[in-house]
């Protein structure tokens, strides 16, 4: 970083259709420092993936379930989520598969940018070129661009790297000024805190009824580690409605404490090392609303300030 170039910061919102790549491109472009990678399918909901560094920029890429034509009430609840994410961020990535072409699936989601609110950089990616010849990659790049007025596009391959650096360095400079969001030194703490939140959020979607877990958002409050090489571990999870709390503590505790018992077990083995695990049950409506979905996603704007 040069010492007169202006901080800047943003989160940038990754959409496109399941199996896009926006799991691939987030870890290319964050790097191996702190990228988490999950295999689940269709369970993220906007949450930060990845903070990657570029000049004196701080990208925060927000991870938003695949958007994908909703059928069922949970799948319109996430596919709402996604656009939720993608109208709070700074800047909107659409991820289009170039083998795949205009599909319904991104003909809907062109149809929804259309929503996003006026102002909002969208950028077109058109991933997998590895999969195409260039001629119909053209085709399709004129295709997109006459349907939305993409503010740049991009040809590249999330897993070769192609194209990748140019993306990343546009955004750097497409983010607003601004003091980081992260401090540089608490980047690579952040993804341990996360994964065990995560792994917290697993356990409770083995054990409670199957549209439960997406309402359920789980925070690692706070990480202390102890003299004796343990680590407390506190996390709070937010029910989004009252009696949903009820659920998760089950009867007499024992739902919870299955939980914790075996997010600690899961944490511990991560770790290589004994965990202290400490859950509480909190309720927060709305929880996709503004200056909730901050520290949600791990901010703290104490911090950022
Ligand atoms: N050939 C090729 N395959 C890719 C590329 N990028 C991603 N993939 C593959 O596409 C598949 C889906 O990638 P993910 O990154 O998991 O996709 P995603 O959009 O995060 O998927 P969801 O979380 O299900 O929405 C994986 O098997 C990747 O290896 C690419 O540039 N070229």
């Amino acid at each position: 970083m040069t010492d007169t170039a202006p901080t800047r910061a943003g989160f940038v919102a990754l959409i496109g259709e399941p199996n896009a790549g926006k799991s691939t491109l987030t870890n290319r472009m964050v790097g191996a420092k702190v990228s988490i990678v999950t295999h689940k399918v269709q369970t993220t909901r906007a949450r930060i993936r990845g903070v990657a560094m570029e000049g004196a920029s701080q990208l925060i890429f927000v991870d938003t379930p695949g958007l994908f034509k909703p059928r069922r009430r949970l799948d319109r609840a996430m596919v709402k989520a996604a656009w939720g994410g993608a109208a709070d961020a700074d800047i909107t990535v659409l991820l289009v598969e170039a083998h795949r072409g205009m599909t319904d699936g991104v003909r809907a989601i062109l149809d929804g940018l259309a929503d996003l609110p006026r102002g909002t950089t969208v950028a077109l990616a058109i991933n997998k070129i590895d999969r195409v010849e260039a001629p119909r990659l053209l085709a399709l790049t004129q295709a997109l661009n006459e349907a939305y007025a993409f503010a740049e596009t991009f040809m590249i391959s999330a897993e070769k790297g192609h194209g990748v650096v140019q993306l990343r360095k546009w955004l750097a400079q497409a983010v607003p000024e601004g003091p980081w969001l992260y401090p540089e030194d608490q980047i690579a703490d952040l993804p341990m805190r996360m994964i065990a939140a995560e792994m917290t959020r697993e356990k409770l979607t083995l054990r409670l009824h199957q549209e439960l877990p997406y309402q359920l958002t789980v925070e690692t409050e706070a990480w202390q580690e102890r003299d004796d090489g343990s680590a407390r571990i506190d996390q709070v999870i937010y029910v989004s409605r009252d009696g949903h709390k009820g659920i998760v503590l089950g009867h007499k505790g024992e739902t919870i404490k299955s939980v914790s018992q075996a997010a600690r077990a899961d944490i511990e083995e991560f770790l290589g090392r004994k965990v202290h695990l400490f859950l509480q049950v909190k309720l927060r409506e709305n929880w996709l609303e503004e200056a909730e979905r901050y520290s949600e996603m791990g901010l703290d704007f104490k911090d950022g300030n």
